[in-house]
């Protein structure tokens, strides 16, 4: 399942040779940090509206809008999909409690 991750960070990456005008990714990377950090702050406030409305496909909607966002972050800072999914696989089986106390260590 995590195989599309892959595929759209390809595609993420591809587009860093594409032009604003045909790609909205480009466009994204052309404006920058702060519009790619602008972006995932409304897609979250997004989901969070949508969580609220109780309404599962739109949940869905809009946490693949948030996902996709977070995806253009990654590339656009050099990461990819696994290393945040290294990462959650390097928590498993950590309890939340555990884990923030070898963080204040
Ligand atoms: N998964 C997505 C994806 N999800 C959401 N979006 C876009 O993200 C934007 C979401 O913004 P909003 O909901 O705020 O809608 P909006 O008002 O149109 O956005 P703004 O004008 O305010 O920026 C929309 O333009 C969506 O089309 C996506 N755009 C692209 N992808 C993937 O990225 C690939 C490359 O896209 P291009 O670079 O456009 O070819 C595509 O083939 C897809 O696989």
């Amino acid at each position: 399942m995590s195989d599309v991750l892959q595929q759209l960070a390809d595609v993420l990456e591809q587009r860093k040779q594409q032009t604003a005008d045909k790609s909205y990714v480009a466009s994204l990377y052309a404006k920058g940090l702060d519009t790619i950090l602008k972006k995932i702050g409304e897609e979250a406030t997004e989901t969070v509206i949508a969580a609220k409305g109780g309404d599962k496909q739109q949940i869905i909607y809009e946490t693949a809008d948030l996902w996709f966002h977070c995806m253009v972050l990654l590339a656009q800072q050099g990461l990819g999909p696994d290393d945040v999914l290294n990462e959650l696989q390097r928590r498993f089986g950590l309890s939340g409690i555990e884990e923030k106390a070898q963080r204040q260590k």
